[in-house]
C-alpha cells in the first residue's frame, strides 16, 4: 500500500506546563482549517477537566484524556483514542496535546501502538519552550523539571522558542544557543504567542517524514526512526519501547514527572475577583501553573483564568453547555493543605458578606 497517500499525519505537541501548547494548537487549527482541511485533536490533562478545550472551536473533533498522563498511566488508551477518532471523524490531520509533564518519547509508544491498527504517520514532535523559564531553570542547574524540559527539547523535530516578548535581546541569543546545544539538528523558531507568518515548515516536516518513511521498514519503525532528531536524546529507544507494553510492572520504570502535583478545586460559590487575584499573587513559587473557570461576585461575566509563572490572564467566556466553576493548580511538592485552606477562606469571606 502507499502509506504516504493514505496515512493520517499526526503531530505531537510537547512542552513544559504553561509554555504555550494550547496557544500553538489554536494557530495550527486555524492554519489547517484555512486550507479546507479537517483537523482533530487529542487533549490530555493531568486534572479531571479539560479547560483548554473551552478555548477551541466546537467544530473540531476532540478526544479528551483526563486525570492521567498519556506518556505513562494512559499510554495504552492513546492508541484506542486515535483509532476511535479516525473511525468517527476521518480527520485529515491529528494533533495530540500532551500534558506539560509528559515525556514525548514515552508518549510516542502510545502513538506507535495506534500505528499498528490504523494508517497514521507521526510527522513531528513540536516542542514549545517557554523562553524565560528555560533560562531560569538552566541557571538553577540540575532539577527534575529542568531534566524533563531538556528531554522535551532533545526529542523535538521542531522547536518553538516562545514568549520571546519577555526576553532581552541578549537573553534571546542565550536561549537560542541553549536550544542548539541541546538539540543541534532541529530548527528553532522564535515566537510571541506562537504567532508565525509562515507555516511552510509544517510541509517541510511532512516532506522530511515522508522521506524517512521511504527509507524505513514500516510505520512503527518510522515513528521511532525519524522523530527523535537528536543524537543526544537521553532515552534508550529500544528500552523505552519495551516499557510501553509493560504496564504491569510500573515500578520497574521511573517516570520523570512523579513529583508533579495537581489540585482540582470545584468552587461552591462565586468569590471576589480582587481577593482571588491577591491569592494568585501570593501563591508559592512551587505552584507554577493554574487555570480555571470562575464566576466572581463583583463582575457579571464568567472568566477563564490562566496563571503561569507569576503572570495571570483573565478572559471572558460564554461556555457551551454546563461547565463547572473550577480551578486547577499544578506544581511541585507544594502544600495542598495550605492551598485548600486559602481557597476555602475565599469562599468563607463571601459567605460572611452575604
Ligand atoms: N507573554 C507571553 N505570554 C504567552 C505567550 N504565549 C502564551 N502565553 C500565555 O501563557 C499562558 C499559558 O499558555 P498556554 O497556551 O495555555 O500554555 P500550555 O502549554 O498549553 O499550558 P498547559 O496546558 O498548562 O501545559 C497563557 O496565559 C498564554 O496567554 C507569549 O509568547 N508571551
Amino acid at each position: 500500500m502507499n502509506n504516504k497517500e493514505q496515512s493520517i499525519p499526526v503531530h505531537l505537541l510537547s512542552g513544559f506546563l504553561g509554555s504555550g501548547k494550547t496557544t500553538l494548537l489554536g494557530r495550527l487549527l486555524d492554519y489547517y482549517k484555512g486550507q479546507g482541511k479537517k483537523p482533530a485533536v487529542i487533549m490530555n490533562e493531568l486534572g479531571d477537566i479539560n479547560l483548554d478545550g473551552q478555548l477551541l472551536s466546537d467544530e473540531v473533533p476532540m478526544a479528551e484524556m483526563l486525570s492521567g498522563c498519556i506518556c505513562c498511566t494512559m499510554r495504552g488508551d492513546l492508541g484506542m483514542e486515535i483509532s476511535m477518532l479516525i473511525d468517527e471523524h476521518q480527520p485529515d490531520v491529528i494533533f495530540i496535546e500532551s500534558t506539560g509533564a509528559a515525556n514525548p518519547m514515552e508518549t510516542l509508544d502510545g502513538v506507535t501502538e495506534a500505528a499498528m491498527y490504523k494508517a497514521i504517520d507521526l510527522r513531528s514532535i513540536i516542542t514549545v519552550v517557554d523562553g524565560p523559564e528555560l533560562l531560569k531553570r538552566s541557571r538553577e542547574g540540575k532539577s527534575r523539571t529542568f531534566k524533563l524540559m531538556q528531554e522535551q527539547i532533545r526529542c523535538a523535530t521542531v522547536l518553538l522558542l516562545n514568549k520571546v516578548d519577555k526576553l532581552e535581546p541578549e537573553q534571546l541569543v542565550e536561549a537560542q544557543q541553549l536550544l542548539r546545544d541541546l538539540n543541534p539538528h532541529t530548527p528553532v523558531i522564535a515566537t510571541v504567542r506562537c504567532t508565525l507568518d509562515d507555516w511552510s515548515w509544517l510541509d517541510a516536516e511532512a516532506a522530511r517524514a515522508a522521506n524517512a518513511h521511504e527509507h524505513s521498514g514500516g510505520e512503527a519503525a518510522d515513528a521511532e526512526g525519524h522523530v527523535c532528531s537528536s543524537d543526544g536524546c537521553s532515552h534508550d529507544h529500544g528500552q523505552a519501547h519495551a516499557h510501553s507494553y509493560d504496564e504491569h510492572n510500573p515500578a520497574g520504570h521511573h517516570h520523570s514527572h512523579d513529583h508533579v502535583m495537581v489540585v482540582t478545586h470545584y468552587w461552591r460559590k462565586p468569590v471576589s475577583s480582587t481577593a482571588f487575584e491577591a491569592l494568585l499573587q501570593r501563591l508559592p513559587d512551587r505552584i507554577y501553573r493554574a487555570k480555571g473557570i470562575m464566576t466572581f461576585t463583583d463582575t457579571p461575566s464568567r472568566f477563564l483564568f490562566q496563571y503561569a509563572y507569576r503572570e495571570s490572564d483573565f478572559m471572558k467566556i460564554e461556555p457551551q453547555g454546563h461547565v463547572n466553576d473550577v480551578a486547577v493548580f499544578i506544581g511541585e511538592h507544594f502544600s495542598k493543605d495550605w492551598l485548600l485552606r486559602e481557597l476555602e477562606l475565599l469562599e468563607q469571606a463571601e459567605a460572611a458578606e452575604e
